[in-house]
C-alpha cells in the first residue's frame, strides 16, 4: 500500500464514435509502481499508451477510474509531473539557458535571476550541454535538443518523468548516449520515470518494470516482467548477460504473437491481479499481489525462453 508511489486504478478511456456509440480503448487498467523505480509500457500502435501517459500527466483524464500520485488523486497538470515528448516542444525564440530558466522560474517564481541561472546551469551541465547555453533549438542538432527538454523537465525535480518515446526520432548513436544520460540521471537522482516505447532493448536496458499491453481496442494490461538484469548493467554488453536472451524473447513472443490472441486465449484474466513474470527465473513467476502463479494456470503465458 505505501510502497504504491503510483496508482493507477481502474482507469478506462472512453471515445464517442460517428455511430453515436463509444470506442473503448481501454477499461479496467491497474498498474502500480514503487517510487524511484523505471518503468516502461511496450504494446502495439493504438492500445493506449500516449492516453494512459497523458492520464498520468493530468493532460486526460480517464473514463472511469483514478490515479493516485504521492497518495494523493491527481486533479490536472502539475509540476510534479514532468513530461518529455518526442517533440521537443521546446520555445524557438529562447535560448537552451532560457528555455531551461523559463521552467525554473515557473516552479520558483520568487526566485531572483542569479538563483534561476545557477539551478538552470546545474541541468544543462548535467545532460552534457555545457557551453550551448547561449544557442537557440535552431542552432542545435535533434539529440541536443532533446537534451534541452530533459534538462528542462528534470530543473523542476519533478516527482515523475513521464517520457513519449523521448528518443526514437533520433540516430541510434545519440539515442544510445541519451539512454546512457537519462539512466544515469535517474540512477543518482532516485527519479521514477514512466516511459513509453516501442524499443525491446531500450525497454530492458532502462526499466526495472516493462509493463506489456495488447492490442486494442478493448486493451488490457497482460502481464508485468520484471527486468532480471542486475542494476548494473551497461548498454553496451547487455546481450552478453545470460538472462538478456530470455527476457528479449518473452517480450518479443509476447509483441508477435500473445498480444493479438491474449482476449480469445486467457479468458480468466484479472486486472487487479496482473502475472508478474521473470523471464529466465520462472519459479519466481507471482502475481502483483504475491501470489503464486504456473503455466498451468495461466495458458497464455508461454514458459521463457532460457536460451542464451
Ligand atoms: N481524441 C480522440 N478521439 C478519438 N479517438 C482517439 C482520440 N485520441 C486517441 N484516440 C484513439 O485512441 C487509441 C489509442 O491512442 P494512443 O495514442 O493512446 O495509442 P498508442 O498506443 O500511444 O499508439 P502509438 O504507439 O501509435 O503512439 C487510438 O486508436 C486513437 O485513435
Amino acid at each position: 500500500m505505501t510502497d504504491k508511489f503510483i496508482s493507477i486504478e481502474g482507469i478506462a478511456r472512453r471515445y464517442p464514435d460517428a455511430g453515436g456509440g463509444g470506442t473503448t480503448i481501454f477499461e479496467n487498467l491497474w498498474l502500480s509502481m514503487k517510487r524511484g523505480e523505471f518503468g516502461c509500457v511496450i504494446g502495439h500502435s493504438g492500445c493506449g499508451k500516449t492516453t494512459v501517459l497523458n492520464i498520468l500527466a493530468g493532460l486526460d483524464e480517464p473514463s472511469e477510474g483514478a490515479v493516485i500520485v504521492d497518495g494523493q488523486a491527481i486533479e490536472g497538470t502539475s509540476l510534479d509531473r514532468a513530461v518529455i515528448f518526442q517533440s521537443h516542444a521546446l520555445l524557438p525564440w529562447r535560448t537552451v539557458l532560457g528555455n531551461v530558466a523559463y521552467a525554473v522560474t515557473s516552479k520558483w517564481r520568487n526566485w531572483d535571476r542569479v538563483k534561476v541561472k545557477a539551478h538552470a546551469q546545474k541541468f544543462i551541465d548535467l545532460v552534457g550541454l555545457t557551453g550551448s547555453e547561449h544557442k537557440r533549438p535552431s542552432e542545435l542538432s535533434g539529440g541536443m535538443k532533446q537534451r534541452v527538454g530533459i534538462a528542462r523537465a528534470l530543473s523542476i525535480t519533478p516527482k515523475i518523468m513521464l517520457m513519449d518515446e523521448p528518443f526514437s526520432a533520433l540516430d541510434a548513436l545519440t539515442r544510445g548516449t541519451l539512454q546512457d544520460e537519462v539512466r544515469r540521471i535517474c540512477l543518482e537522482t532516485g527519479q521514477t520515470a514512466f516511459m513509453i516505447t516501442h524499443d525491446v532493448d531500450e525497454a530492458i536496458y532502462l526499466a526495472d518494470k516493462i509493463f506489456l499491453m495488447t492490442n486494442g481496442p478493448g486493451a488490457v494490461l497482460a502481464e508485468i516482467v520484471e527486468n532480471p538484469l542486475p542494476k548494473d548493467r551497461g548498454r553496451i554488453d547487455l546481450h552478453r548477460h545470460p538472462l538478456y536472451y530470455a527476457v528479449r524473447n518473452h517480450i518479443v513472443d509476447f509483441l508477435v504473437s500473445r498480444s493479438k490472441t491474449f482476449a480469445a486465449t486467457v479468458t480468466d484474466h484479472d486486472p487487479r491481479n496482473v502475472p508478474v513474470v521473470r523471464p529466465g527465473k520462472p519459479e519466481l513467476i507471482v502475481t502483483s499481489t504475491g501470489e503464486d502463479f504456473t503455466e498451468a494456470s495461466w495458458p497464455g503465458l508461454a514458459r521463457p525462453s532460457t536460451s542464451s
